[in-house]
């Protein structure tokens, strides 16, 4: 048996397929697994925010076309990047145990985001990021910075910021967590959709390769990442809309959802944070995501 998996060629994308590929070649000995490395649209354009160039859609797009005429059978994501609607004929088939989904500040010669001088510049080109830093330090300069973290990180080494924002999921998996010089909770940054979470994606109906990656699914992060893209897919549509949509189960066995959204030039904002009863499928807990997005987006409009 032969599998193809596509992968975006960033050290952190290799990072990822490679340590699901180990994972599952040690459940599967027989199994001949092929990397096939693809550079997508996202990857050729670094110079603008992806808000204006039409969203995160474009790091999964040529992966996605890959699967669908089956170059390829599957494809291992950053969930983050993974808009809500997956196109017919593919499926998120697993979503393997979450890593700490937390954002971090990289900030070498300062330390934490209380000790940033007033008008440091932060780089980030991440409207969710921007809004948590406006609200915790208003006086801060807050700069675009796209790029892969190895780049963001060497301009800030640079001097080019004082400061950068990344998540720190990214930097335990290229084993660079010591970067982060302060992790901000969830009560300043509130983590992206998926955050931290990885997506195993191949086509729907092919049940063959969909048994050879089930055995890496965590039905506790499926249900947090469904509700986490639930809220998002209440306000997609519009990538400019800085969204933030965190969910866990709680010591109890209840569901515990923070999100917030905004306009997008961060004006108005709205918040929220609820603890229900657990959802018994990832059906239900889009759903209950979904109605959380949308009590948000009445709110601000
Ligand atoms: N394209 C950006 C991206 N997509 C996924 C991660 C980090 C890993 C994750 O969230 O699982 C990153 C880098 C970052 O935000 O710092």
């Amino acid at each position: 048996m032969r599998l193809v998996y596509a992968t975006r060629k960033s050290a952190l994308a290799l990072a990822q397929c490679r340590a699901v590929v180990a994972q599952l070649k040690a459940i599967h000995p027989n199994v001949d697994f092929v990397e096939e490395q693809v550079v997508t649209s996202g990857d050729k354009i670094q110079d603008r925010p992806l808000s204006e160039i039409g969203g995160k859609g474009l790091f999964v797009k040529e992966i996605e076309e890959r699967l669908l005429d089956e170059r390829a059978d599957f494809a291992v994501h950053s969930i983050k990047d993974v808009p809500g609607i997956v196109p017919p004929g593919l499926a998120l088939v697993c979503v393997p145990r979450r890593e700490d989904p937390r954002d971090v500040l990289v900030a070498p010669r300062h330390g934490g985001l209380e000790a940033l001088p007033s008008g440091a510049r932060v780089g980030t080109s991440s409207l969710r990021r921007m809004v948590a830093l406006k609200a915790a330090r208003p006086d801060l300069n807050v700069v675009p910075l796209r790029g892969n973290v190895d780049t963001r990180l060497r301009k800030v080494d640079a001097g080019e910021v004082d400061a950068i924002v990344l998540a720190r999921a990214g930097l335990v998996r290229l084993g660079l967590e010591a970067r982060a010089t302060e992790v901000l909770e969830p009560d300043v940054s509130i983590p992206a959709v998926g955050q931290g979470a990885l997506g195993l994606e191949s086509r729907e109906e092919d049940e063959a390769t969909r048994a050879y990656l089930a055995p890496l699914h965590d039905a506790e992060t499926g249900i947090c990442v469904a509700v986490e893209r639930g809220v998002m897919i209440a306000v997609e549509g519009d990538c400019r809309t800085p969204i933030a949509a965190y969910a866990v189960r709680t010591e109890s066995g209840r569901l515990h959802v923070r999100a917030f959204i905004a306009r997008p030039d961060g004006s108005s904002c709205r918040k929220t944070e609820r603890t229900l009863q657990w959802p018994t499928s990832e059906a239900d807990a889009a759903t209950l995501g979904q109605d959380i997005g949308h009590h948000l987006l009445a709110q601000i409009s």
